[in-house]
C-alpha cells in the first residue's frame, strides 16, 4: 500500500508535485498516467526516499521509506535512472544488491531466470541493449521479493515479447497480492493491464478512477453493430439499460448498455447475421487527452492528437 497526503515538490520556482492524495492498493495493478512533465517520475523517487518532499508525504506500508528495516523486501522499484556499473555483469550487479541486503544468493538465480536474462547474465551490463537494461532493472526491482513493486515505464525499449512479459508479470504479481504502480505516458498501453488508474498533469491529481469508469465516462462502452436487417437487431436487442442508435437506411447501429459479447450472442440467437461488431476503442485515448489537454506542457505540431482528427 502506498499513501501519498499533499504531497508537494518544487524545483525553485517550479512546481513538480502539487498537494498529491492517492492511495495505491494492493492486489491490482494501478496504472500512474499523464502527460511528460507532469510529475511522476518526481512522485517515484519521493516515494522510495531519493527525493525529500517539500511538503506533505508518502508511506509504503505505513512508514516512510527510509524507516523501513529491509527497504528491498518492502518495495522494490525499478526508477529511469539507472545505477549499474558498466563493467559489471548482471549476475554480479544483482549478487553485489543481494549480499548488502541479506538475500539469499539462490534468489539470484530466480530473479535472473524471471527475468529472462539468464543467456547474458554473465556479460558485462555496459553492453547491454535498453531493453535488456530494463530487464535487469525489474530483476533488481523484484530481488528482495517485495510487497509494493514501482516500476517507471517499464516498457520503454522493450520489443514486443518483452511488453507482453512486463503485461504478463504485472497482472501475475498483483494477483498475488502485491501493490503494483506502474508510471507510463501511453494511455494504451495501461488499458491492457491496470485495473486502476492514476492520472496527472502539471504535478496534480487529475483523476483517480478504474479503467471501466473512465472508459464509461468516455461513451466508450459503444458497440458498433452492423446488420442486413438494423429494425429487427434494434428489437431483439431492445431492454432496460440499452440505448440503440442508428440512421435511417444504414445498416449500421450504436449500442450502449451491452458488451460485444451479449451481442453477438443475442444476434446468433435470433438468426441474425452480423457484418461487424466492435468496441469504441480510441476512446481511452481521447479521455486521456481531454482530461490532460489543459496539463500538457509541450505540444507538438503533429501528434497523434491531430490522428484522432482533433487538434490540441
Ligand atoms: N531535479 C530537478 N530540477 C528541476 N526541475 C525538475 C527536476 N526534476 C524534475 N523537474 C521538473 O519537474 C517537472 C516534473 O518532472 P517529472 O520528471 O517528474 O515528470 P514525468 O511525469 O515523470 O515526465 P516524463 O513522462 O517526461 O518522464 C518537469 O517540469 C521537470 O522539468
Amino acid at each position: 500500500m502506498i499513501e501519498a497526503q499533499l504531497l508537494t515538490k518544487r524545483y525553485g520556482e517550479k512546481t513538480a508535485v502539487d498537494g498529491l492524495d492517492f492511495t495505491v492498493k494492493p492486489g491490482t495493478v494501478t496504472g500512474f498516467l499523464g502527460p511528460n512533465g507532469a510529475g511522476k517520475s518526481t512522485t517515484m523517487r519521493m516515494i522510495v526516499g531519493l527525493d525529500a518532499p517539500t511538503s506533505g508525504s508518502v508511506t509504503v506500508n505505513g512508514r516512510h521509506y527510509a524507516e523501513h528495516r529491509a527497504p528491498l523486501q518492502e518495495v522494490g522499484a525499478l526508477l529511469e535512472a539507472k545505477s549499474i556499473h558498466p563493467g559489471r555483469s548482471a549476475y554480479n550487479h544483482l549478487n553485489a544488491l543481494a549480499l548488502t541486503h541479506g538475500i539469499p544468493r539462490s534468489r539470484v538465480d530466480e530473479v535472473i531466470d524471471l527475468a529472462g536474462l539468464g543467456s547474458v547474465a554473465k556479460r558485462r551490463a555496459g553492453a547491454f541493449s535498453l531493453g535488456m537494461g530494463q530487464r535487469l532493472g525489474i530483476a533488481a526491482a523484484l530481488l528482495g521479493d517485495p510487497q509494493t513493486v514501482m516500476l517507471d515505464e517499464p516498457v520503454n525499449g522493450l520489443d514486443p515479447e518483452g511488453v507482453l512479459w512486463i503485461r504478463n508479470l504485472l497482472t501475475s504479481l498483483a494477483a498475488e497480492g502485491r501493490t503494483v504502480f506502474v508510471s507510463s505516458h501511453l494511455m494504451s498501453e495501461m488499458a491492457l493491464v491496470a485495473d486502476h488508474l492514476i492520472i496527472v498533469g502539471r504535478g496534480r491529481l487529475l483523476a483517480d478512477t478504474t479503467v471501466q469508469d473512465l472508459v464509461r465516462q468516455a461513451g466508450g462502452d459503444t458497440v458498433k453493430v452492423a446488420t442486413e436487417d438494423p429494425a429487427r437487431l434494434r428489437d431483439v436487442l431492445a431492454g432496460p439499460g440499452v440505448d440503440i442508435v442508428g440512421q435511417v437506411g444504414s445498416e449500421e447501429l450504436h449500442v450502449t448498455g451491452l458488451t460485444t459479447r451479449e451481442i453477438g450472442l443475442k444476434a446468433a440467437e435470433h438468426g441474425i447475421p452480423l457484418f461487424g461488431l466492435s468496441a469504441r476503442t480510441v476512446s481511452l485515448e481521447e479521455a486521456f487527452m481531454d482530461l490532460t489537454r489543459d496539463a500538457v506542457e509541450y505540444h507538438g505540431t503533429t501528434t497523434a492528437i491531430d490522428t484522432l482528427g482533433r487538434v490540441a
